[in-house]
């Protein structure tokens, strides 16, 4: 795609096509480039919610972090423009569709698809944190799935350089953040990789660890680091996530060891 630096990119070089969803803070259409016929995600972000909402210094830094992020397994921005309403991101089209959608749909993934995806997801979170880039907000609503049911992180939404802690409130569900963050402590690219064993859970029961109907409850559990096991996980299953969940960052399994955990080495043996 001749999405150089320079490239003055306007609405009229895309014809747009089909919504494809609900993307934050705006609406997400297919979209090919007249010359190339390149086909790319184009996502809408209006400038008046933006600004309502105080996060254009996010979307500024967001925009600055993708711009140097090359990854399979990470979703692509092109480049973006805007005119006097909206700012466009010219993305990746990603033809898997929403990781969350899948998940719901089936209630949970195999051990050999939750294997294959949390191994990727460490690999491209391991690139990040080489870039000192931490995610802070890895949950299946930000996974998509490229066309060979490629896993790609696609939301950066919250990504910000190591260490820092947060300043905007937390919004949302609790379930995905660690300890440290929940007690709004200082943290570091171990929250990803806490975000990693919670991923690897919902992944094989279909609910997140700490679940419960309640803030306060969801925020005692993952304090405490309350997990349930369900009847019949396999004990290597258990293990990998154990080590995942650690309350101390520092005792959490290294992002390069989970390609090569019992767990993923049995349930990616062919
Ligand atoms: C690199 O991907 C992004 C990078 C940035 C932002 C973003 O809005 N940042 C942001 C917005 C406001 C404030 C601060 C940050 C969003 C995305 N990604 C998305 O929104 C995903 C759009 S949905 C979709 N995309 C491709 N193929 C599909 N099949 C689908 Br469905």
């Amino acid at each position: 795609e001749a999405a150089k630096a320079g490239t003055r990119w306007t609405l009229q070089d895309f014809e747009i096509g089909k919504p494809l969803g609900r993307g934050k803070f705006g609406k997400v259409y297919l979209a090919r480039e007249r010359r190339t016929k390149y086909i790319v995600a184009l996502k809408v972000l209006s400038k008046s919610q933006l600004l309502k909402s105080g996060v254009e210094h996010q979307l500024r830094r967001e925009i600055e972090i993708q711009a140097h992020l090359r990854h399979r397994h990470i979703l692509r921005m092109y480049g973006y423009f805007y005119d006097n309403k909206n700012i466009y991101l010219i993305l990746e089209y990603s033809p898997g569709g929403e990781l969350y959608k899948k998940l719901t749909a089936r209630g949970q993934f195999s051990e050999r698809t939750s294997a294959r995806f949390i191994s990727d997801l460490s690999t491209a979170m391991r690139y990040c944190h080489s870039k000192h880039v931490i995610h802070r907000d890895i949950k299946p609503e930000n996974l998509l799935l490229g066309a060979k049911n490629d896993v790609k992180i696609a939301d950066f939404g919250w990504s910000v350089h190591a260490p820092t802690s947060r300043r905007n409130t937390l919004c949302g569900t609790l379930d995905y953040l660690p300890p440290e963050m929940v007690e709004g402590r200082e943290h570091d690219e171990q929250v990803d990789t806490w975000a990693l064993g919670v991923l690897l859970y919902e992944f094989l029961v279909g609910s997140p660890p700490f679940e419960t109907d309640s803030h306060s409850a969801t925020y005692r559990r993952i304090q405490r680091v309350d997990i349930r096991w369900p009847a019949g996980m396999p004990d290597d299953a258990k293990d990998l996530i154990s080590k995942l969940l650690k309350k101390d960052p520092r005792q959490r399994l290294p992002l390069e060891c989970i390609p090569k955990h019992p767990f993923v080495l049995r349930c990616l043996r062919d």
